[in-house]
């Protein structure tokens, strides 16, 4: 997988200095884009350990996205992931799946005159045991493509601006899109906000993952993954650890610009792990830079392959997915900004 590589080596050459609300300062750069054919392998990175326990978070995820559920309670006994933004009741403000399989439809005296609504019978629509109607996008996108594959509006929306102007963490990777060429499907993710360090490697491998289950309910080939990260970042620590990178970016990224291949990367990690201010006690890691920069002097390894068996998205389960001839470089730990 050279796109992550090269993905983490845009952002820190070419991003800016950027403290945001976590109070873990970032490298950030503008509307970064790849794309992997998804024909030629499973996308999971392989410059650091994906299997083991990541790839149980990642997994777990996934089949909590599908599950529709608007709480952690399931999920947090799987994996810790997504404890620091849910309460203890295991409730969170905003939630992908909640959106992707029954987003709110407008109750009747809610519908102006003149627009279109779903009534409580439509295909999509759920009446849930409250009463409220919820419409499910991801059903939609999927029995559309059986119906009119050639279709352009196979939109899945994860964002409700209302929700998200006053949530603690809005939906980073918001809106994906399928679209078929020939005997391939093909998917699109829009995302707002990417660490790069933590967060992309398991949207890559989630989206992946189901494109490949979208595929093959539907009956296509993988075909292309093509990503957008508005604000692509990576965390480079809290206090003067972070500041250091605001006042030595440009020599930071001369450095870089030298590199002329990848083992040269170590000599980039060494040179700022002597000059930049240690990380404070209980931040460590949070500087993901010299993680990274290990990660980029390291050669990608063949990609692996799926084995899915052939559920519904209503009964996938973490048993369903299994991950084949996978070899990785090393695990990195890398600390979480809240
Ligand atoms: N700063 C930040 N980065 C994120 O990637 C992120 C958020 N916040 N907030 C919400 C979700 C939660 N996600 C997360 C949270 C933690 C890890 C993480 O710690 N990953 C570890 C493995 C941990 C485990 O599997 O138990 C890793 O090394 O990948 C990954 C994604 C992605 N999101
Ligand atoms: O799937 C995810 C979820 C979250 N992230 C990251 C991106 C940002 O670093 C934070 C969210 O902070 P905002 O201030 O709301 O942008 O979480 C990710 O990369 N992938």
């Amino acid at each position: 997988m050279h796109q992550y590589l090269d993905l983490v080596d845009s952002v820190l050459s070419g991003g800016t200095y950027k403290p945001n609300r976590t109070g873990v300062d970032t490298i950030a750069s503008f509307s970064e884009h790849y794309e992997v054919n998804l024909g030629k392998g499973y996308p999971l990175l392989t410059t650091k350990e994906m299997d083991g326990y990541r790839w149980n978070s990642m997994l777990h995820e996934v089949c909590w996205y599908l599950s529709g559920e608007e709480h952690i309670r399931d999920l947090r006994e799987k994996t810790k992931i997504w404890d620091a933004w849910a309460d203890e009741e295991g409730r969170l403000d905003t939630a992908y799946g909640r959106f992707w399989r029954r987003y709110p439809v407008p109750e009747d005296d809610a519908q102006l005159d003149g627009e279109s609504w779903p009534d409580d019978a439509h295909r999509w629509v759920t009446v849930e045991d409250d009463g409220r109607r919820t419409f499910d996008q991801l059903q939609y996108v999927i029995d559309t493509l059986s119906d009119s594959p050639n279709s352009r509006r196979l939109v899945v929306n994860a964002w409700h601006p209302a929700n998200a102007a006053v949530s603690t963490l809005p939906p980073c990777h918001y809106s994906f899109v399928f679209n078929v060429q020939g005997d391939r499907l093909n998917c699109h993710l829009t995302q707002r906000s990417g660490d790069t360090a933590l967060g992309i490697p398991f949207n890559i491998a989630a989206y992946a993952l189901l494109t490949n289950v979208v595929a093959q309910q539907t009956g296509y080939e993988p075909g292309t993954f093509a990503h957008t990260v508005v604000d692509a970042h990576v965390y480079c620590g809290r206090g003067d650890r972070g500041e250091w990178y605001g006042e030595h970016l440009d020599e930071l990224q001369s450095r870089l610009a030298d590199v002329d291949d990848r083992e040269e990367y170590l000599d980039v990690k060494g040179w700022l792990e002597s000059e930049a201010p240690p990380e404070a006690e209980g931040d460590e890691r949070l500087d993901h830079v010299p993680g990274l920069l290990e990660q980029l002097s390291r050669e990608p390894l063949d990609r692996p392959t799926l084995d899915l068996a052939a559920t519904s998205i209503d009964d996938l389960s973490y048993e369903d997915v299994q991950l084949r001839e996978y070899d990785s470089h090393e695990g990195i730990a890398f600390s979480v900004a809240e």
